[in-house]
């Protein structure tokens, strides 16, 4: 993928982006641009940036100045535009436990407000397009943890975003579960043309899945490139793991810190 000639143009674009927490930086002047169609990864150690970027852009945090657009729509300037073309997966459990699988997605379908004619097709081409049209009607906390994030994929993309936000999407899934959710991500993008943009510790992920990266430390962008462009900078026996110890800070080797440890235990066990 060429980074810098982007035919259909950008998905996301940021300019000077910063977010402050009183005297913290968490988001430093952030200059990205996501190219259209694009399966694009976000990097970095714990406490980078990555979520409160994606919380930004996804409308949930105001920036304290910059600015960023989203499918060419203002995140600050026309914010209910920008969520009507999103999608979003949060990092912690998002789909009722207590109710189905199909009871989930009707909640979606109302809460997107889908014209009600609409609602039966879409809701059966989400579970269809999800694997789950066979678990529709079992309680989610039956489900594994890969029905779980399928499912909360199919209530993501059942408005039918043109830009689809993951927060580490597989975290806490076993490779079979991860490759499945992986799987459905490269349909999503080939049969819908959305873009997608994940936050993921997990550089397999960022190898496989993401056809772009940008590493993000201390806040500001380390890095953009392909997986392949990075490795390459670095030597012909480079990995990811030397990418993200190059330019992330070093995080990989101490394992990240500890709250980050307990919140990764925490969304595993909630996954089941
Ligand atoms: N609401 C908040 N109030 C104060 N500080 C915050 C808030 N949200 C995030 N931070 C701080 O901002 C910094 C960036 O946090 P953020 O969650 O964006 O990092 P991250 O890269 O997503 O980390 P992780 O990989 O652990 O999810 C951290 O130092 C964090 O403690």
């Amino acid at each position: 993928m060429n980074l810098t000639s982007v035919p259909d143009g950008f998905a996301i674009r940021t300019h000077g982006l910063t977010r402050r927490f009183g005297p913290l930086t968490a988001v430093d002047h952030v200059e990205l641009q996501v190219p259209r169609g694009a399966i694009f990864g976000l990097l970095g150690a714990n406490g980078a940036g990555k979520s409160t970027l994606m919380k930004m852009l996804t409308t949930l945090l105001r920036p304290t100045s910059g600015s960023a657009e989203v499918d060419g729509c203002d995140i600050v300037q026309a914010p209910a535009q920008v969520r009507r073309r999103i999608g979003y997966v949060p990092q912690l459990l998002s789909a009722d436990g207590t109710l189905t699988g199909y009871e989930n997605l009707r909640l979606s379908a109302q809460l997107y407000a889908l014209p009600r004619a609409q609602r039966g097709a879409r809701i059966a081409e989400a579970l269809a397009f999800m694997g789950l049209t066979d678990a529709a009607h079992k309680l989610v906390r039956t489900y594994s943890g890969g029905m779980v994030r399928r499912l909360e994929l199919a209530q993501a993309m059942l408005h039918r975003p043109r830009v689809l936000f993951l927060d580490e999407p597989t975290i806490g899934l076993d490779p079979m579960a991860r490759h499945s959710v992986w799987d459905r991500l490269h349909d999503l993008r080939r049969d819908y043309g959305m873009t997608v943009l994940i936050t993921t510790h997990d550089m397999e992920e960022a190898e496989t899945l993401c056809e772009a990266l940008a590493i993000l430390h201390a806040g500001r962008i380390a890095v953009v490139g392909t997986p392949g462009d990075l490795q390459r900078d670095i030597g012909p026996a480079a990995t990811m793991d030397d990418v993200f110890a190059r330019h992330a800070g070093g995080g990989i080797a101490d394992g990240g810190d500890f709250a980050g440890a307990v919140r990764t235990r925490k969304t595993a066990n909630r996954l089941g």
